[in-house]
């Protein structure tokens, strides 16, 4: 068996009295893309700090290629890749000269694929860090992150500040990363679409846990909306399986279940004396259902995942 690329059991972390990370179990194998949603505040940045060793669990453990994210060892570091929110540069130094003073720390840094991606990105490479704009520096950011030719790349917020090109070729770049099978990525978004291009796996951080993590297409496939209208009102135990989220009228509800079975629609049909209408989601759509509150308010549907 493989060693997992992440893993990590009941991860908690808290700052002062604020419980973030409430027992995150999370095991992602070598070779896929996972993108970590939810909403701001849920934990993203918290769980990959965690990951990398640069928070402390407050408590449960993780661990990256096979180590304690606590005590990586160097050569496990140099396997890995990160490009942080507040990512920190040299504001001296010139786009070459950063990479060149990077590139010295590892025994493996790829000077050719640098130069290339340097050139493609359009970066100006005699120019001072310090005079970038904001999304020429996290271009450069992803760069350095790539140049050690690391196996598992962690990615925070990592096309924030992209122009819609730099965002495709970027996407491009990791697509080109994960051609080697033993690669693996987290990467933290808010962009469905992006997460639509490259993502092998989704997983989704509400309260403080992981409320899903399994692959794009079952996520898509399942999640769906009903409508049902009863004849009679519904009772206040109410309970649809695999339930996200429900919206309660009286004799009407709005339910988004996570996994629509075949038989479901017409169960709560028989069970309930109504009519049951199934409606499909988009991806942005099934972000929204499951990082709203479970029991929102039907006048707040116009709220945006972000
Ligand atoms: N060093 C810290 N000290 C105190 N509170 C912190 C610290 N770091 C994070 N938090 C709190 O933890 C919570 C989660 O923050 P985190 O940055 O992990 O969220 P996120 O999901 O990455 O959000 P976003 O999508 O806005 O980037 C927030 O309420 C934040 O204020």
């Amino acid at each position: 068996m493989k060693t997992p690329a992440i893993q990590t059991d009941m991860l908690s972390r808290s700052f002062d009295k604020e419980k973030v990370l409430r027992g995150i179990d999370l095991t992602i194998e070598p070779g896929q893309v996972v993108g970590l949603v939810g909403t701001n505040a849920a934990g993203k940045t918290t769980l990959i700090k965690c990951l990398l060793g640069l928070l402390k669990a407050t408590s449960g453990k993780c661990r990256l290629l096979g180590e304690d994210s606590w005590n990586l060892s160097a050569k496990a570091k140099t396997r890995i890749g990160y490009v942080s929110q507040d990512f920190e540069l040299i504001p001296w130094m010139t786009v070459q000269g950063m990479c060149d003073y990077t590139g010295a720390f590892y025994e493996l840094w790829n000077t050719q694929h640098v130069t290339r991606l340097i050139t493609e990105w359009n970066l100006p490479p005699d120019k001072r860090v310090g005079t970038l704009s904001v999304g020429q520096r996290q271009k450069l950011a992803v760069i350095l992150a790539l140049g050690h030719s690391p196996e598992l790349l962690l990615l925070d917020e990592p096309v924030a500040s992209l122009d819609p090109y730099a965002r495709r070729q970027f996407l491009e770049s990791l697509i080109q990363f994960t051609e080697t099978e033993e690669n693996t990525v987290l990467f933290s978004t808010h962009i469905t679409s992006d997460l639509e291009r490259i993502a092998s796996h989704v997983a989704i951080l509400r309260e403080g846990q992981i409320a899903w993590y399994g692959p794009l297409d079952t996520l898509k496939e399942g999640c769906k909306r009903l409508r049902i209208q009863s004849r009679k009102t519904l009772p206040h135990d109410f309970v649809v399986p695999t339930a996200i989220r429900y919206e309660m009228h009286g004799t009407h509800a709005v339910v988004s279940v996570a996994e629509m079975d075949d038989h479901l629609q017409q169960t709560l049909a028989e069970k309930y004396d109504a009519n049951v209408q199934v409606e499909d989601l988009n991806l942005e759509e099934i972000f929204l259902e499951w990082t709203r509150d479970p029991h929102s308010d039907p006048s707040s549907s116009a709220e945006v995942l972000s």
